[in-house]
Parts: C-alpha cells; structure tokens; sequence
C-alpha cells in the first residue's frame, strides 16, 4: 500500500502552537488566549489544567498494559463487524482510515451512552482509573467551552447546551515505531467539536498553518486541544478547525489519548443564531453529527 511520508513537504518556519497556563488568575487574560489560539489555529495545548499527575500516569498505565496485551486478549473487546457503531478494539485499520495505528475507542460519558462491553476487563484497575480521569477531563473541557462560548460574546454555558451537554468518547491510539518517518495518522480535521489529547511523551502530532505543518512541542503534563468541525460550524467560522497529522517515531512507541466531544445524538449543530445577522450570512447548514458524517464521508456538503 501507498504510505505518505514526511519528506514531501517544505520545512516549517519555527511557530509553534500557543501554550496556555490555565492557572493565571488573570481570567481575562487567558480567555484572551484561548479565543486567539482558536481563531488563527485551531489549536493550543493548557498547562496547570489541574488534571492530578498521579491520575494521568494511572491513566496511561492502564491504557499502556491493555495495548501489550496478546491480540488474543485485546479481541475480547474488538469493533463489531458490520455494525454502526465504531467502538471497540480495531488493529491496523488500513482499508477504512489509511492509518498505521491500532486503536481502541469506546464512550466515557455520560454515564447513559456507556457500554461497558468496550471496555477492557484487563488490566483490572482499568475502569476505575479510565472513570477517574474522566471526571477530570470532563471538567476541563467544560472550563475551555466556557472560554470559548464566552469568547463568542455569549453566555459561559451555550457552547455546552448546545452540544446537549456534549457525548465524550476515548479513543486511545498506539502506533509501533517506523524506521521511516511515516504518518501514522494521515491529514484530517476532526468531525467532533473538540478532542483534548494526551501522550505518552512520544512527539509526533503535526499541525498545518500558513501552508506548513508544525510540529506541536511535546511537553509533559501539558493537554493538546484541538478544535473540530462542530465548533467551527457552532462559531460560523470564527474558530478553526485544525488539520492535522501524526507521524511515527523511528524508535519508541509512541501513545496518545484523545478524549473525543461530539454533540449528543440528535442534536442539530449549525452556526449559533446569536452570532447570524444581515451582516453575518450562515456559512454552514444546521445538521445533526450523523447526518454531517454521512454527507461529509459521501461529499455531499454544500457548505465549507
Ligand atoms: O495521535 C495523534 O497525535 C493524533 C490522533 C488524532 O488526530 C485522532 O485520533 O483524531
Ligand atoms: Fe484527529
């Protein structure tokens, strides 16, 4: 198969994606940043986001023992073939996503959209350390919609009951080392709203501004957001929807765990009526995510 390969591209001028500190008092300030960062990249990553170190370490370790797993062991929670839905374990998933990275993915939150069966039994510890982690992630991602919403000149809470709440999903991505700068996961903006993104100190995640791809800083403790289509299509453009890429180390394993928000299923995403006027035509359709996916997958949009 035809892989892609770092090569082919320019050398990036040395921009690198802003670096939040989440622990300023200066609230202004960092919502200033927050709505800057997402304007021009559709990126930043947030330090001091008061997710616990020890927490985070479990957090990967867990993650980290069900990859070494025999593949035996790791099918016990595989993808369902032929069925809609996309959790599960899937190795290799070359033919759908051209991408080098075995993956799982399953829902965290809420507790209503669970199905336990995705989740690994082994190691043992791992739904009490995933549940605990979730309950961080989840504050934090409401604290950046809250920036974000407020950055919109509405209220702190409108981003999130717009997205129902919002229907957050893991997926945790293990791509082995490859002696030939090979993208692990190929150019793509994400469908969801917003993913907010961990790794196990690995670099390799890129991002494409001003025509380049920049290489993102891979800080310990620090979490990666990166905006998605939905908060694009929620802020009539006004955000960005990053693209992006990953590519494998030449040495180590590299890990990351995106947690995914999406809206909750059912609810119509389109550009807020409060940011549309004469002046300010629509620049997307109104569409729930899965009717989005499906025109989206079948280029069927007629907008962006
Ligand atoms: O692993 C990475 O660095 C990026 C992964 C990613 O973009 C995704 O899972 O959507
Ligand atoms: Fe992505």
């Amino acid at each position: 198969m035809e892989v892609e390969r770092v090569g082919q591209y320019a050398s990036p001028p040395s921009e690198t994606v802003p670096i939040i500190d989440l622990s300023d008092p200066d609230d202004e300030l960092v919502e200033r940043a927050l709505v800057k960062a997402s304007e021009e990249w559709g990126a930043f990553q947030v330090v001091n986001h008061e997710i616990p170190a020890e927490i985070m370490r479990r957090f990967q370790d867990v993650g980290r023992k069900f990859f070494e797993l025999p593949a035996a062991e790791k099918e016990a929670v595989a993808m369902v073939p032929g069925s809609k839905s996309i959790e599960g374990y899937d190795a290799r998933n070359l033919k759908l996503a051209k991408s080098w990275d075995d993956h799982l993915l399953h829902k965290i939150w809420p507790q209503s959209c669970i199905n336990y069966r995705f989740w690994p039994k082994n190691p043992p510890d791992y739904r009490e350390v995933t549940e605990a982690y979730t309950r961080h992630v989840t504050k934090l991602s409401e604290k950046i919609m809250g920036y974000l919403s407020k950055g919109l000149g509405i209220g702190r809470e409108v981003l999130k009951e717009t997205l129902g709440g919002g229907e957050y999903m893991l997926r945790i991505n293990y791509y082995p080392p490859s002696y030939d700068s090979v993208i692990g996961a190929p150019a793509h903006t994400d469908f969801d709203a917003l993913a907010l993104l961990v790794s196990n100190g690995v670099a390799g995640l890129q991002v494409f501004k001003d025509n380049h791809w920049l290489d993102v800083e891979d800080i310990n403790s620090a979490v990666v957001v990166i905006l998605g289509d939905q908060i694009m299509r929620l802020s009539n453009g006004r955000y960005k929807s990053v693209l992006h890429r990953s590519i494998m180390d030449k040495e180590k394993t590299r890990m990351t765990w995106p947690v995914l928000i999406d809206p909750m299923p059912g609810m119509v995403v389109g550009p807020l009526p409060e940011l549309i006027g004469d002046e300010n035509p629509p620049k997307f359709e109104s569409l729930t995510l899965e009717d989005y996916i499906y025109r989206r997958t079948n280029m069927l949009l007629g907008d962006g």
